[in-house]
């Protein structure tokens, strides 16, 4: 069996569905039931799609299949611009714009060439960097002019390049000009660096430290990065594939999920328990609960195993992360990951830890409620939830 196909049957068996699926069952769905299409034509009889140019191929053929019965003379409006495509690494394909154009036959083509934005030098040097771009539609359509006119005031308004010898020089270079920006009397709040990359603000930070210059850096990190979240996500999979019965899941995961720091256990009892299964013909988890070093952290995950069909999602969060409190004012369960990444003397060096992970798991503000949290002795998620 293919790869794929496996991989689509391990998705039908758990009813799943992965985000091309979402648009390609509906395309076959569209395709192969003309009634379920006629159905959704009559629904939706007026279409329009923004960000045209980030459209793929999928996309386009769902657009299309909503359109066939009318395709002459359908009423649908796509906006976008060719020179703001952003997704082609997800398969989207500026290409598209011409498949549309030649799927409903030149369609009627509205150039917004008013800009509100933007002041006109601001215009024009956007201009001269955009249009050495290769295959645009202004060179392909005939008469097509993206010359855009500003409407905004130009007051203040300046764009200047500036070289620099070396990436270092460049960013004392910054420091050293918004210092003197603030000495001329500028606000600070005026003031803003924009990069491509967090790396490049990171490395700026000490050069306007040296200029006395203090700054809000607003990180918006992956939260799927961190490693409190990734360890989180395996031990949340592994005790809903515990309480699935999916033992072949459970297995894979445990031997990294042991491994975790956090746990504290040693390489050498990982290797034993790994040979003890091996040699048993056993899962891991049944090593576990016959290995003396093992055995309350595999007892401690059947009963969070336990909580998956019965407790709310916060609070088997709280169980997981070891923060709930038994009533006798300790956590329950002897493995905690919350003693691992907030303790109260990590919390002390690192108090925004804790909000790291809350902050963002919950997506939250968590500016308007910083004050509140941070002087939370024992933080839970629950807690976390009410106060907002
Ligand atoms: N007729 C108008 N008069 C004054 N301001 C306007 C007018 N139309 C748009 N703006 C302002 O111009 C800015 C850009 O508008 P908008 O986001 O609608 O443009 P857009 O073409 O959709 O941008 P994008 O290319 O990012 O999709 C906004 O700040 C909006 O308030």
């Amino acid at each position: 069996m293919t790869f794929t196909k496996k991989y689509v049957n391990i998705l039908s068996e758990r009813s799943l569905f992965d985000y091309d699926d979402m648009i390609l069952s509906v395309i076959q769905a569209c395709e192969s039931h003309p009634e379920l299409r006629a159905n959704l034509q009559e629904q939706f009889q007026f279409i329009m799609v923004d960000e045209f140019q980030d459209t793929n191929l999928a996309q386009l053929r769902l657009l299309f299949n909503l359109t066939s019965e009318n395709d002459d003379n359908p009423t649908i409006m796509a906006v976008g611009d060719d020179d703001q495509a952003i997704f082609s690494f997800q398969g989207s394909d500026v290409g598209n714009i011409q498949r549309f154009r030649q799927h409903y036959h030149d369609p009627k083509i509205i150039v917004l060439t008013d800009n509100y934005r933007s002041a006109e030098n601001i215009l024009s040097s956007a201009r001269d960097v955009i249009t050495q771009g290769a295959d645009r539609l202004e060179n392909t359509i005939d008469g097509l002019s993206k010359h855009l006119s500003a409407h905004a005031n130009s007051e203040g308004s300046k764009v200047e390049i500036q070289e620099f010898s070396s990436v270092s020089e460049e960013r004392a270079g910054i420091a050293k000009q918004i210092a003197e920006l603030i000495k001329n009397g500028e606000k600070p709040e005026n003031i803003t660096i924009i990069a491509r990359h967090h790396k490049e603000l990171i490395e700026i930070l000490p050069h306007l430290y040296k200029e006395n210059l203090f700054v809000n850096y607003e990180r918006h990190d992956d939260i799927l990065e961190q490693d409190v979240i990734q360890i989180l996500d395996k031990l949340a999979r592994l005790v809903v594939a515990i309480s699935q019965n999916n033992l072949d899941v459970a297995n894979s995961l445990l031997p990294e999920i042991t491994a975790h720091p956090a746990f504290g256990f040693s390489a050498l009892d990982i290797w034993k328990l790994s040979l003890q299964a091996y040699k048993n013909g056993q899962l891991w988890l049944e090593s576990m609960l016959a290995n003396s070093v093992f055995k309350e952290f595999g007892e401690w995950l059947l009963e969070r195993a336990k909580d998956v069909p019965n407790l709310p999602l916060e609070e088997q969060l709280d169980n997981l992360l070891g923060l709930t409190d038994d009533g006798s004012g300790r956590p329950s369960g002897s493995i905690l990951l919350a003693n691992f990444y907030f303790s109260p003397e990590k919390l002390d060096v690192n108090p925004e830890a804790y909000l790291t992970i809350f902050g963002k798991v919950c997506a939250l503000c968590v500016k308007n409620f910083a004050d509140r949290i941070l002087t939370d002795k024992n933080p839970t998620s629950g807690r976390f939830f009410g106060i907002y």
